[in-house]
């Protein structure tokens, strides 16, 4: 063993050391800590006295409760605090650090070790560090820079100096399993262990290995919107969670983590992710879906088709004139031209084309519908369009005062008195009692008369009417909305206009939304009401970006005009119909102008075996851009069939060698969910604890999972099984980037299957000689 070996170790037990005695001086600190909160949770009540006889009494006793609260929440915020720096000590005494620089700061005599870990540790006196955490400032050195001269920046300028020496560890559970001198050789060792790891069931942080041009995504801090195409598997998940936990760092007096916001593809991928910020140390972000925002504007005006649904019924269905037609529609809606012109119609609607609801009470109108709209035409007419609202729900809310009134006399409501049981009555009277000032103990005394009882239970069969006003319900907006495909209300430059006008007209009367009407529905209606707008957001995050619409990015800049952006994505893996015809980010650039955006490429996969990659970038033009990262595997194998039959015996042994090989993650991904739930009840019966994925899936499962391909995204597994990658299934060049997305969720093993002639996407790399054929008798 060498003696820099021996020192290494001998380092690391001075500071496992060190971490051992700040964990026990802060779990005595944290006990203490909880025991203060529980203190004064329990005599919270006894500390405040409660007394409102007098003013006086009663200002004193605000100020009370008030010291006591806040006593309470500073107490819960220290506990907090100390808690979450006691789980950062525990893990960093697994491995303290992952790595090392030697740097000579200009107007130093030698170089100082800065040995580098998850979070900073100081020594006993509290002023020099231990360890620093990954994200100060001076480490971008270790990520972006080869011995030599380096600079690097601090909030109060540029340092300058040389860095001497490089160096990672491989620390496991406490012990120095090896070191490597990165500085002399680019050496791929413990990324290579990392790599050759199983998968888990959560994602896993990549601090110890950022690799240079992930560091670029993740220190990133110039203009508003940053967009990143990486290649699958070339860690941009990864890299824009290690991105919010760098920006918690650097932010970390202003920037709390729920001011930061992560658009995923859906609910598996949230639990999939959920872990590596706590990993990291930090809170986690907030998360959530395009269609849950969706869902919630829509809020009951529409049955709303969501994306997978559409998806699915493309996959699953001819190319007829009526799939045709939605495709075309598809395309046109998801696109600026088209938000250009619901612009234009809005501006339009204070000419002409509003429509209205009438108000309706117990089955009589009050205010027609024709009314509301005279007033917003002619009385409010000169007015601008949210005061025109404004003045019509005013005059609204008078004439229900009035009609309140008026309706206390009717039959109805003498009705509903006789009928109105003991408690109920009850309840109006305390409530009455209460109103007029009667105290608690007085309540007794009070005798309610009919007519306020009357009053009761009309204001309460008017409230929902009121609130409907004040929420502007009034607006017919499906009616405005389809007012829009009325061929005469625009001359739209789009070829298929006047077909996409009637098919989306007679799928309004459906009563459901499609996908492709969302976003543009939701825009108008937030135009219409007036758009809610999130200023407290300061990040958005878009994962897999390639699946959003030029629309749907113009909507989300405009709900969130405080926010950061930084757009992952790549096109190969475009599996939506609005994607076909998109390659690149470009269209993004006008979102906020070529100042304020930066273009970002990776091209370095890192998640599957070189042999894996060599086939995959085969699938789609312009693959060879994709540089594997050098980890040995089998070539992937594509075994061509006759019969189902003969296709489940295969897959179900094939399984089982895998589960031998030790892959604990194996997914059996298809086409579609609608041939996911096929191929289940062929191979439940065969393979032990089969698990079939569906959308709505809240959990990332391990085992042996069935799965459709659009689900998979973004997730991976030790070892993939392409149930069958047929001509049949995979024949035409808009499921081309399907494939190729299902094929990229592999780490260790690719088999594909194929019930009679493979698809054409895989003659490329069968010439290639990229995967190994085998074609099994009749
Ligand atoms: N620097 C790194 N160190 C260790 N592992 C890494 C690194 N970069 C990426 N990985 C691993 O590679 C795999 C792919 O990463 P990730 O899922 O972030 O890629 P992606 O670009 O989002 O992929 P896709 O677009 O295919 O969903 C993960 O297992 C991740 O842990």
């Amino acid at each position: 063993m060498s003696t820099l070996f021996q020192q290494e170790q001998q380092h690391l037990q001075d500071v496992l050391e060190v971490v051992d005695q700040q964990t026990q001086k802060l779990k005595a600190e944290t006990s203490k800590r909880q025991q203060e909160v529980v203190s004064i949770r329990r005599h919270f009540w006894d500390e405040v006295k409660i007394n409102t006889d007098t003013f006086d009494d009663f200002l004193e006793t605000v100020i009370n409760l008030r010291q006591e609260t806040q006593a309470l929440a500073v107490g819960e915020t220290t506990y907090d605090h100390v808690k979450k720096r006691l789980s950062t000590l525990q893990k960093m005494q697994n491995a303290p650090y992952f790595a090392r620089i030697d740097l000579k700061e200009q107007g130093m005599n030698e170089a100082e070790p800065i040995y580098i870990g998850i979070s900073s540790l100081m020594d006993e006196t509290g002023e020099d560090f231990i360890v620093y955490d990954w994200r100060a400032p001076v480490l971008s050195v270790y990520y972006d820079d080869e011995p030599g001269h380096v600079s690097y920046k601090t909030p109060s300028g540029t340092v300058e100096g040389e860095l001497e020496k490089k160096w990672q560890y491989l620390i496991r559970n406490g012990k120095l399993i090896s070191m490597f001198d990165t500085s002399l050789t680019i050496v791929d060792e413990l990324l290579q262990e990392v790599l050759g790891q199983g998968t888990n069931k959560q994602m896993q942080s990549i601090v110890s290995t950022i690799q240079r041009e992930q560091n670029k995504l993740i220190r990133h801090e110039q203009g508003r919107i940053l967009i990143v195409h990486g290649a699958a598997g070339s860690g941009k998940t990864s890299a824009a969670l290690q991105r919010i936990a760098y920006l918690l760092y650097k932010h970390r007096a202003t920037l709390k983590a729920d001011q930061v916001l992560l658009f995923s593809p859906n609910g598996m991928f949230n639990s999939y992710v959920a872990n590596v910020l706590p990993e990291l140390g930090e809170e986690n972000m907030q998360q959530t879906t395009f269609q849950e925002y969706l869902q919630q504007r829509i809020d009951g005006d529409f049955t709303l088709e969501t994306a997978y649904e559409q998806l699915e019924t493309l996959l699953t269905n001819s190319l007829t004139e009526k799939m045709k037609s939605r495709f075309a529609a598809i395309h046109y809606k998801a696109s600026t031209a088209f938000f250009a012109q619901i612009e234009q119609y809005f501006i339009a609607l204070t000419e002409k084309g509003m429509q209205f609801k009438p108000i309706v009470f117990r089955g009589e109108e009050i205010v027609s519908a024709n009314e509301i709209s005279q007033q917003f035409y002619m009385i409010y007419g000169q007015l601008p369009f949210a005061a025109r609202l404004e003045k019509i729900q005013q005059g609204l809310i008078n004439t229900l005062k009035k009609r309140a009134k008026y309706e206390r006399t009717k039959n109805w409501v003498q009705e509903e008195m006789e009928l109105l049981s003991d408690v109920a009555f009850e309840e109006a009277r305390r409530y009455f009692a209460r109103k007029k000032g009667f105290k608690r103990e007085e309540v007794e005394q009070f005798e309610m008369s009919e007519q306020q009882l009357a009053q009761l239970l009309v204001a309460r069969r008017f409230k929902p009417l009121r609130e409907a006003i004040e929420a502007l319900e009034f607006i017919d907006i499906p009616a405005i909305y389809e007012g829009l495909f009325d061929e005469n209300t625009f001359i739209s430059q789009d070829e298929h206009w006047a077909e996409i006008c009637q098919v989306t007209k007679q799928q309004l009367a459906s009563g459901i939304l499609l996908y492709e009407d969302a976003t543009p529905y939701v825009l108008l209606k937030e135009w219409l009401v007036g758009m809610q707008v999130n200023r407290q957001i300061k990040y958005i995050f878009i994962d897999e970006a390639q699946d959003y619409a030029p629309f749907q990015f113009e909507v989300l800049k405009r709900l969130f005009p405080a926010a950061k952006f930084t757009i992952l994505g790549d096109f190969n893996q475009g599996i939506f119909s609005h994607a076909h015809q998109l390659n690149n980010f470009e269209h993004l650039i006008e979102l906020f102008g070529e100042q304020e955006t930066t273009l970002l490429a990776m091209h370095r996969s890192y998640r599957s075996t070189k042999s894996i990659i060599e086939f995959t970038r085969q699938l789609i033009p312009e693959g060879q851009a994709i540089i594997p990262f050098n980890r040995a595997g089998d070539v992937p194998t594509l075994t061509i069939l006759q019969s189902r039959q003969q296709l489940h015996e295969k897959i179900q042994h094939r399984v089982v060698a895998l589960q031998q090989q030790g892959m604990a993650t194996i997914a059996i991904i298809c086409q579609s969910a609608q041939e996911s739930k096929d191929a289940y009840e062929g191979l439940a019966s065969s393979i032990d604890q089969l698990k079939l994925m569906k959308s709505g899936s809240a959990e990332y499962e391990q085992g042996v999972i069935i799965i459709p391909a659009y689900l998979a995204k973004g997730i991976e597994f030790d070892a993939v099984v392409i149930y069958d990658a047929s001509k049949y299934r995979y024949g035409q060049e808009r499921v081309r980037r399907l494939l190729y997305t299902a094929c990229t969720r592999a780490m260790h093993q690719l088999t594909l299957y194929s019930l009679g002639e493979p698809s054409g996407f895989l003659h490329s790399p069968c010439e290639q000689d990229v995967i190994q054929t085998i074609v099994e008798g009749e």
